[in-house]
């Protein structure tokens, strides 16, 4: 009980924000729409229910001016169920569809918004494939809430309304067994429960294995899909490295664990499709070996009154096995519903991260350096692995990083650009500063080159014969000419010219603070002289920070910084000061 009521909590959570959204309007009009017509259906299923009572009695007795009067009321009948049948169906893909958008463009907004992905990832991946969670679980949480929604309504309206009716038919057809009067008041409304309690209650103890599993299948067939995109992104490498074996196994691997899991859920769906197909079957005779003995012992009771009992056993009994009918629906919604709760739960956690206090912080800063106070980065599980003490980068001074593999250059420009939580003190910027980090494999968005270049920035925020002069600067010229052309750029250029576009980027944007983790590793040295001579030149007032192994580097900083070992941490030591080139 209590988890039937968390899970709804939950639903309530996930579904509620809609409706008290800027769309709420489309949506609450939407969904009182389809509300109505459910309950318009209902109003039919009674109207035909009571007709096939005056139709069957007027067959029985041959009238054939009721036949035709009847024929013609089914037409009306059925000419509004069709109508309501169309819309309800084209209402509801429309609320379907206006719902997911919201849904969809708030979890881009949560998931992808102030490096919240990136701590998500670093915080031992609680919600794995979020592509999945944002594709397949909305359009599955939005359609199956509908649909499990609408179907307990119409249950639930279907039921009162049977009830009556059935309970009125069961004074109808006293039940008399061996002579002897048994009949309780009601009692087929009774019949009707028990047997739907025994079908619900046999039914969950067969099938509720088969959450897990649905549960599990989803997860696998991402983990899965996951795994080729992998394999595709990294083709290169793994044709290099002749990988494909390997590639193969693990593959393979990953779609046995999918089949695995589909053979538990084969085999818990037989068990349960045999048990329902039965129980549905026995349905249809169950509501005639009631009250039959009853009619062919009455004199008055008609053929009419008897279809239409078991017509109206049906459908309480139908409604009262709403569960049974929806149970894979069910099993399936939760854990489509656990799904997105985790993700919403792991947004939640990596935006806690973020404004943690005791965590590292930004600060605006004083004056116009990037000042680390007392700064103490430490790896996820809570080792130390770098400190700064009363440490700063001026303006405009270029200072290269240097110290041992593994030392935490790359985690400490990560704990100054705000995106490594990670430890405590605090970073302070100058407030508006521009950062710009470029990596050793700047990332190129799939595009034209022109947006490949300007990225982050838009595509009109700088005009092509800026971006093809910068592009030539950088020692680019033949690309200068493909502004236009739309291609993987990642996959397509040498890693060299992919830093070189990155520096092409960093002198378009021309930021007050760049970073560059070995962004010119790939080139060789006198390439390497000449960006960071272009750099000096088009920059002059950039402060630069460099992450470099190489001892040439040196000539083009101010100022060099160490990363060097101090007990269990690396400390920042101003060591060797050489002049500017
Ligand atoms: N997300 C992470 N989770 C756990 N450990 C991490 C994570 N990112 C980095 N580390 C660890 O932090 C340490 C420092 O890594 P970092 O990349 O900052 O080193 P680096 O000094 O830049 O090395 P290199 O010179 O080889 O690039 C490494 O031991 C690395 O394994």
């Amino acid at each position: 009980m209590n988890n039937i009521r968390s899970t709804l909590a939950t639903v309530w959570r996930i579904a509620s924000p809609f409706f008290k959204s800027e769309d709420k309007w489309a949506g609450r009009v939407l969904l009182g729409a389809v509300v109505a017509i459910e309950l318009s259906s209902v109003l039919m299923d009674v109207l035909i229910n009571q007709w096939r009572n005056r139709f069957y009695t007027a067959l029985q007795n041959k009238d054939w001016d009721t036949f035709k009067r009847e024929m013609l009321v089914f037409c009306a009948i059925a000419a509004v169920s069709v109508a309501l049948g169309v819309y309800q169906l084209y209402l509801n893909q429309w609320l379907q569809i206006r719902w997911r958008k919201w849904m969809t463009s708030k979890y881009l907004r949560d998931w992808v918004h102030d490096a919240n992905h990136y701590r998500m990832q670093l915080a031992n991946d609680a919600a794995d494939n979020p592509d999945q969670r944002i594709t397949d679980d909305v359009k599955l949480f939005v359609a199956q809430t509908l649909a499990l929604g609408l179907g307990l309504l119409n249950a639930v309206v279907s039921l009162a309304s049977f009830v009556i009716i059935l309970w009125g038919l069961s004074e109808l057809l006293p039940l008399t067994l061996f002579g002897i009067d048994l009949s309780i008041p009601g009692y087929l409304v009774w019949a009707a429960l028990v047997y739907a309690i025994f079908g619900t209650m046999l039914t969950q103890w067969i099938g509720s294995p088969l959450v897990g599993l649905d549960f599990n299948q989803q997860r696998l067939e991402a983990d899965f899909r996951f795994n080729l995109v992998r394999v595709r992104e990294n083709s290169e490498q793994i044709a290099l490295l002749k990988g494909e074996g390997a590639e193969r196994g693990r593959l393979l691997d990953r779609f046995g664990r999918v089949v695995a899991n589909w053979y538990g859920i084969m085999s818990r769906t037989k068990r349960i499709t045999a048990f329902t197909q039965s129980y549905a079957q026995a349905s249809v005779v169950f509501p005639f070996a009631l009250a039959g003995p009853a009619y062919f012992v009455s004199k008055t009771v008609q053929l009419g009154s008897l279809i239409q009992i078991a017509e109206a056993f049906g459908k309480v009994q139908d409604s009262l096995s709403f569960f049974v009918s929806a149970y894979r629906t069910l099993a399936e919604w939760r854990a489509t519903v656990a799904r997105l709760d985790g993700f919403e739960n792991a947004i939640a956690a990596a935006e806690k991260l973020a404004d943690d206090p005791a965590a590292i912080h930004e600060k605006p800063a004083a004056g116009g350096e990037i000042a680390l106070p007392q700064l103490l980065v430490k790896l996820p599980n809570g080792t130390p692995l770098v400190a700064a003490e009363h440490f700063s980068f001026r303006p405009g001074e270029r200072t290269l990083v240097t110290g041992p593999s593994g030392a935490g250059k790359s985690t400490l420009f990560r704990a100054v650009a705000g995106i490594w939580p990670f430890g405590s003190g605090a970073v302070e910027i100058p407030a508006n500063a521009s950062l710009m980090m470029l990596p050793q494999r700047p990332y190129l968005p799939i595009g034209s080159l022109h947006d490949a270049v300007v990225y982050p920035g838009e595509a009109t925020q700088f005009e092509a014969g800026r971006v093809r002069d910068v592009l030539t600067a950088v020692g680019l010229p033949q690309l200068a000419a493909r502004l236009e052309e739309e291609a993987h750029w990642n996959r397509m250029l040498s890693l060299g010219e992919q830093q070189r576009l990155g520096i092409a980027r960093a002198l378009l944007h021309a930021p007050q603070f760049l970073f560059l983790d070995e962004a010119t590793a790939s080139l060789d040295e006198p390439s390497e002289a000449a960006l960071y001579r272009l750099i000096t030149e088009k920059l002059p007032d950039t402060t630069v920070v460099s992450i470099g192994h190489r001892s040439t580097l040196g000539a083009f900083h101010e100022r060099n910084v160490t990363l060097v070992r101090d007990g269990d941490r690396f400390s920042l030591r101003d060591t060797v000061k050489v002049a500017a080139s």
